[in-house]
């Protein structure tokens, strides 16, 4: 981890005279250096790293020389990005926005225009970072962040290597930032990593989770380590089960290109899910920085069993057309771009165990949906009835499982649900919920996940990024279950279970669930 107020490099940082120095939420100030974003015109520069670039400068987190170089197809010059950047910033960004500010970081734009396969333009790009150390001070540090499709990885790498692009020279760093899925599967990402690893030494290289930059996920670890109270009800004596869930109200929307032959299960659940399944699985960190924190991840990770029978333990489905939130909405086949036959499934559900002391007989139950009905992330542990109830049948017929339940997004916090009294004179026992929210408990609001995780990129502080290990021991827990749903495919025609949408997935989601005699949240 950084001091605050030094950089990386453990010099201290240059003040920024626009810093508001009421924001202590993030006190860590990069160094001299800049950004090369590849992909500007994408769904992702647009939506959430350009706007969180001027969310740190606004909130003083960069340096006042700090330098964006945009690299694309389009004929554009700086004017022309400084507006596609200006577009993105005034759409999306969470703080106000600051003409002075903005003026300061835009001097510092340059745009390069290139194919991924164009030589001489990638020598241009490194002309571009050349002028930036001289006229910016960025002293050779900069980040290659590959906003991109990750088919272009490897060709966007090998031309960093070849054009020199990867050692900015003594006492500088260079940086890769590449964006999840780290491949399609085990083989495909092992080729991944060595292409990666080929050229820059793993301390360099931050794959992107944006999960682990959500302050509520970050939670997860204070709230079990920092307290007595979770931590002796931690284990197979008091936990029954833990649902965790990611549920989007929203369908692929543009996507297409993307999703389809990806689906749910690799686009979320092989990183997300599985990252907030460790989180809450893994034992206690030596320490959080990155080494320990990725040791007991890994161990975890490692310890994940799939059940035998996956065709009574998995489920998946795609959102048929039908009405959500008083919307009539296409379904998945009739998406643009979407073949007529694809089997690609929008939603997957999926059950692990964790074979180790703590764990042992706990299923994790892990779900993801698009079209499902609301959006929300939640992670609920879910505790075993008392061993005696000293009341009589009637009393306790509205008490369902005490459940500890993290509220990732949207509406963020923590819920312990327990029984309580009814007020009156009979002894009736209810469910009630005992809740924290952040709103009401703090004034300082959550920092989005890419602020933070581009300002760790430039600070070069490694805890909240996943390394090959945990990317690898990912894929090895998915891999059965997709290829077992290949073979469904290739044994029938019938395509795979609709589920109308609003809804909460395809009916054999919840089959899945009361074969272990149990049913999903409906949160
Ligand atoms: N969008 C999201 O919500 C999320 C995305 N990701 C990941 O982020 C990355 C980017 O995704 P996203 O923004 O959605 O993708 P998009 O398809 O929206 O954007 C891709 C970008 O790559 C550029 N590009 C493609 N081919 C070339 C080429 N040959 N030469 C130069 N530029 C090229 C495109 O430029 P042009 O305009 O010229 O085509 C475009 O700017 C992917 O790895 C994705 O998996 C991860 C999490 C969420
Ligand atoms: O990684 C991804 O995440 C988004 C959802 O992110 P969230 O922060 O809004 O929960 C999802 O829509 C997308 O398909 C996936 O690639």
């Amino acid at each position: 981890m950084t001091v605050a107020g030094t950089t990386a490099g453990g010099t201290p940082a240059p003040v920024n005279p626009l810093r508001d120095p009421a924001d202590r939420r993030l006190p860590r100030i990069a160094g001299p250096c800049g950004l090369v974003l590849f992909g500007v015109t994408g769904d992702l520069a647009r939506k959430k790293v350009m706007p969180a670039i001027y969310d740190l400068a606004n909130r003083g987190l960069l340096p006042p020389g700090f330098s964006l170089v945009g690299y694309a197809r389009r004929d554009w010059a700086d004017q022309d990005f400084a507006q596609i950047v200006h577009d993105s910033v005034r759409a999306h960004a969470r703080t106000e926005f600051r003409e002075e500010v903005w003026k300061q970081l835009a001097e510092g734009f340059r745009f390069v225009q290139g194919d991924f396969g164009d030589d001489v333009q990638f020598d241009a790009l490194r002309r571009t970072i050349e002028e930036l150390d001289v006229s910016r001070g960025t002293g050779g540090n900069h980040a290659f962040y590959l906003s991109i499709p990750p088919k272009f990885f490897g060709d966007v790498i090998g031309q960093l290597q070849e054009h020199g692009l990867t050692d900015g020279g003594d006492g500088s760093w260079r940086r890769v930032v590449v964006e999840k899925p780290f491949g399609h599967d085990l083989e495909s990402a092992r080729e991944l990593n060595a292409v990666i690893n080929d050229v820059f030494p793993p301390e360099s290289v931050f794959r992107i989770d944006h999960y682990l930059g959500k302050e509520t996920v970050q939670n997860i670890l204070a709230m079990r380590f920092a307290n007595n109270l979770f931590e002796p009800i931690w284990n197979s004596h008091y936990v029954d089960h833990v649902q965790i869930t990611m549920a989007e109200d929203i369908g692929i929307g543009g996507r297409a290109g993307y999703y389809d032959g990806i689906g749910a299960a690799r686009d979320v659940i092989q990183n997300h899910l599985l990252q907030l399944l460790a989180l809450v699985a893994m034992e206690e960190p030596l320490s959080f920085d990155a080494a320990n924190l990725r040791a007991e991840k890994e161990k975890v990770l490692s310890s994940v069993v799939l059940p035998r029978r996956l065709d009574l333990h998995t489920a998946r489905g795609q959102y048929a057309a039908g009405w959500a939130g008083g919307e009539k909405v296409i379904g998945y086949l009739d998406e643009d771009d979407i073949d007529a036959s694809s089997t690609t499934e929008t939603f997957a559900a999926i059950r692990v165990d964790v074979e180790t002391r703590r764990w042992a007989g706990v299923p994790f139950y892990l779900r993801h949906g698009k079209r499902l009905g609301r959006r929300v992330t939640e992670i609920a542990v879910v505790l075993k009835r008392a061993p005696h109830l000293p009341f009589t049948e009637t009393a306790t017929e509205d008490l369902t499982q005490n459940a500890i339940v993290f509220r990732i997004q949207p509406d963020e916090g923590a819920t312990i649900r327990f029984g309580s009294k009814v007020p009156g004179g009979a002894m009736e026992i209810r469910d009630v919920n005992m809740d924290f929210a952040y709103g009401g408990s703090f004034t300082e609001s959550s920092p989005e996940a890419y602020e933070r995780l581009i300002l760790d990129v430039l600070l070069g502080d490694p805890p909240l990024f996943p390394q090959n290990a945990e990317v690898e021991l990912s894929w090895k827990i998915l891999d059965p279950v997709i290829a077992h749903w290949a073979r469904q495919d290739a044994g029938s025609s019938d395509g795979i279970d609709q589920y109308a949408p609003g809804q909460w997935g395809p009916a054999s989601a919840d089959a899945m669930l009361s074969r272990d005699g149990r049913a999903w949240r409906r949160p």
